[in-house]
């Protein structure tokens, strides 16, 4: 298969009602098309339920080449086997976490709307930088609305590669990928889709391969 120009990142939803459920779905989504990371995003949750979690759906993606990465928790992720770790602007500076976890450990960065952000995470050591939220979203309490064309600037300019993320679907996804997103980052619109996950996974490799 060629080389998509776009690539799927996974969301958990924020809390997982019945975990062995959601392992079921989760294989399901990823056996239904590619997908090139799954970030293990659990608000609230102590740190039991985050290594309980980490240790259910760890070995789901992995087993099937997909990267895995708890957020928030640089200590967790290292000690859990995650391969990285996404920092938000309140949470460990990018270039701290660097030095903790050494080279090989991939670290995200939230930057809204903002390329100055943006850099800053690129130059403190991010191997990439998220945008957002491009569409309303109910995952999350968001105040920050980009422009998608803040994508296309991003990679013009940088190397570093963008995920787009908030309240993307299967029907406003072309404009991201479009725009030069190199991933999406997708919670609601793949564990809600009316016709399930794995439809959704579908769909999205369909959009983003051609
Ligand atoms: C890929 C991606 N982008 C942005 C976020 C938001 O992170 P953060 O600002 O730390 O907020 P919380 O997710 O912790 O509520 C993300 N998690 N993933
Ligand atoms: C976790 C998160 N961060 C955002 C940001 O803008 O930084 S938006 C968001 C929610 C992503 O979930 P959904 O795909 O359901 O909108």
């Amino acid at each position: 298969m060629s080389d998509p120009r776009c690539q799927l990142y996974l969301v958990t939803p924020p809390s997982l009602r019945n975990p062995a459920d959601f392992a079921e779905s989760l294989r399901a989504a990823l056996d239904a098309g590619p997908v090139a990371a799954l970030q293990i995003r659990l608000k609230p949750a102590d740190d039991d339920t985050l290594r309980r979690a980490v240790d259910l759906l760890r070995p789901i993606a992995q087993d099937r080449g997909v990267a895995v990465i708890l957020n928030d928790r640089p200590d967790l992720a290292q000690q859990t086997g995650c391969d990285g770790v996404h920092l938000g602007q309140d949470d460990m500076p990018v270039a701290q976490a660097r030095r903790i976890l050494g080279r090989g450990f991939m670290i995200g960065a939230t930057c809204h709307d903002s390329r100055h952000l943006a850099m800053e995470a690129g130059e403190a050591g991010a191997d990439y930088i998220a945008f957002g939220a491009f569409f309303p979203t109910s995952t999350k309490a968001t105040s920050h609305r980009p422009d998608p064309e803040i994508l296309t600037i991003w990679r013009e300019t940088m190397e570093i590669p963008s995920v787009a993320i908030g309240g993307v679907t299967v029907a406003n996804a072309p404009v991201l990928i479009e725009a030069g997103a190199d991933f999406l980052a997708v919670s609601a619109g793949v564990w809600t889709h009316p016709e399930g996950p794995a439809a959704a996974v579908e769909a999205f490799g369909r959009l983003m391969s051609t």
